[in-house]
């Protein structure tokens, strides 16, 4: 019954249909038939890959869009989070890049892996960013470093300033509009480029690695093609993309009050998780701001962000950031250590300002002047504005850090809540790590620890097929594995087997796929 292994891998973009929706509707039923297989002795097992069994689930809707007719929907906007379906970033290091002629239009597509390369949309200082969709149709973003420009980047900074070891302070780019500096660690580049092909933006990946949260924009994989220069990161796509492009000299529309409150609204509970994760992102901007297609905002560019051990304690002394958005206390030579949170704050409450008046409200022509109004000029507002708007931004740009509005004192503010009549998801829930039923990853990762034998995979396969509607296991999905013995799989499954690749330790990895027959 077992077919012979092949040994090449499977054609790009040919993948299986993949009919299982990853509803975890029978949670009971799952957990019985896992705790059943892996009371069993175990094989090493990899379940697949994550895009091999199937994608994440789309994230939950989140009724985030402000109302049509213009009565705020709040009460629904920031419902409870849903349980994660818990996210396992995809490192993949031996990814193929290939320019394919596609039947549909006859013109040449450009596939990494699973993903069709479509239009670019949109473009940071270290490559362009695509509409990608894979095989069943989802879309993301895929954004490319370029490996070489990434490089030049760390050796500038090494001529400029000699290796520094973490804390090491990069001097500011100003007037540039991007994130001063990625934050690479100088020494021994090259050799840690060797030994890890994701090197030049491991930061950003681990901070992103961390992070589960539907105002955040999420990474889903991140793919390195060993024989081309460039990285790529597979982002939640944003259709509706920057939620405004504001820069010196080069005003916007401005939103309503309403729209603002209800991003702002987003914008808090985003900033809210992210230090409760320990991290401060040191970047907030419009320009990294992205609406999704049911206006939810989400933040992404995760470049300069930091990760601290102790999220009471997120002092840094590293300056980092677009310089009309930084806060006074960063705009000193030298400056000692500074609240990475209460910096963050005073960007969201420039981005606030942004949105609603569609300009930077501390414009000068030279930086050193900007810098000057940043740390000394009050904002001033149209004389019939809501006097709950000014009062909140005045305290969000409080140019002292310590008397600078705080988080906790944000999320109450009377603008934020409607004076109360439309409160916020409670921090506690905003933040928790809500933990759902285990996904296909998870049960990768049991069968990795706990399974020595093939005949559990097999065992494993038919108790899941046993589960109606099972969501783990359906017609299409890719079971990976390795040691590959001869058995007799049972004939309700038309197997095929391959050599899909190797792993990190040089084993073969074989795929299994499913193909049940109709019922
Ligand atoms: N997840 C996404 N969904 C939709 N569009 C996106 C997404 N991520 C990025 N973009 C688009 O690509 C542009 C550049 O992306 P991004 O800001 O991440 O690049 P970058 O190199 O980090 O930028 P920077 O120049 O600030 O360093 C964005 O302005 C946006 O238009």
């Amino acid at each position: 019954m077992m077919a012979e292994a092949e040994t090449q891998r499977p054609p790009l973009g040919s993948l299986p249909e993949f009919n299982s929706e990853g509803d975890m509707s029978q949670p009971n039923a799952v957990t019985d038939a896992l705790t059943g297989v892996l009371a069993s002795p175990g094989i090493k097992v990899d379940l697949a890959g994550d895009s091999d069994l199937g994608d994440r689930p789309p994230l939950a809707p989140h009724l985030s869009a402000p109302a049509a007719d213009g009565k705020f929907q709040s009460p629904i906007r920031h419902h409870k989070r849903n349980p994660s379906y818990h996210r396992e970033i995809k490192e993949t290091l031996n990814a193929r890049s290939e320019y394919t002629e596609d039947g549909q239009d006859g013109h040449p597509h450009h596939v990494i892996n699973q993903y069709v390369i479509k239009e670019e949309v949109g473009r940071g200082s270290y490559g362009a960013v695509h509409l990608a969709t894979d095989q069943y149709g989802n879309e993301y973003a895929v954004k490319e470093f370029s490996k070489a420009r990434l490089r030049k980047r760390v050796q500038s900074n090494i001529m400029r300033m000699g290796p520094r070891g973490p804390g090491g302070r990069l001097p500011l780019v100003p007037g540039s509009g991007l994130g001063m500096h990625r934050n690479t660690k100088m020494n021994d580049h090259q050799a840690n480029e060797a030994k890890d092909p994701l090197f030049l933006i491991r930061e950003e990946v681990a901070v992103m690695k961390k992070l589960n949260h539907p105002n955040l924009v999420q990474l889903i994989e991140v793919l390195d093609d060993p024989e081309e220069d460039s990285l790529y990161m597979v982002l939640e796509m944003c259709k509706k993309g920057v939620v405004m492009k504001v820069g010196l000299n080069d005003p916007a529309d401005p939103y309503s009050a309403e729209t603002c409150r209800c991003w702002f609204r987003d914008l808090i509970l985003g900033i809210e998780y992210l230090h409760a994760q320990g991290v401060v992102h040191r970047d907030i901007k419009p320009d990294n701001l992205l609406l999704t297609e049911d206006d939810v905002l989400k933040i992404s560019d995760f470049g300069v962000s930091e990760m601290f051990d102790k999220p009471n304690n997120m002092r840094t002394s590293k300056t980092a950031g677009s310089p009309a958005f930084l806060a006074p206390e960063l705009c000193v030579a030298k400056h000692g250590d500074v609240d990475g949170r209460a910096a963050d704050i005073w960007s969201m409450g420039v981005s606030l300002y942004c949105l609603r008046y569609g300009r930077i409200p501390f414009e000068a022509p030279v930086i050193v002047e900007m810098y000057d109004a940043i740390r000394n000029q009050e904002v001033k507002f149209p004389p019939d504005e809501d006097p709950e708007f000014v009062e909140l931004m005045h305290r969000l740009l409080e140019k002292d850090p310590e008397k600078r509005i705080t988080m906790e004192e944000l999320r109450g503010h009377p603008w934020v809540v409607k004076d109360g009549d439309d409160p916020l998801l409670s921090a506690e829930e905003n933040c928790a790590e809500p933990i759902g039923m285990p996904n296909p990853l998870e049960v990768n990762h049991a069968f990795t620890r706990k399974m020595n034998h093939i005949f559990c995979v097999v065992s494993f396969i038919l108790t899941m097929l046993t589960i109606k509607d099972c969501p783990l296991l359906g017609n299409g999905t890719r079971l990976n594995f390795s040691a590959p013995e001869t058995i007799s799989w049972p004939q309700r499954i038309e197997e095929g087997i391959s050599t899909l690749m190797n792993n990190d330790d040089g084993q073969e990895i074989y795929t299994l796929t499913l193909k049940l027959p109709p019922e």
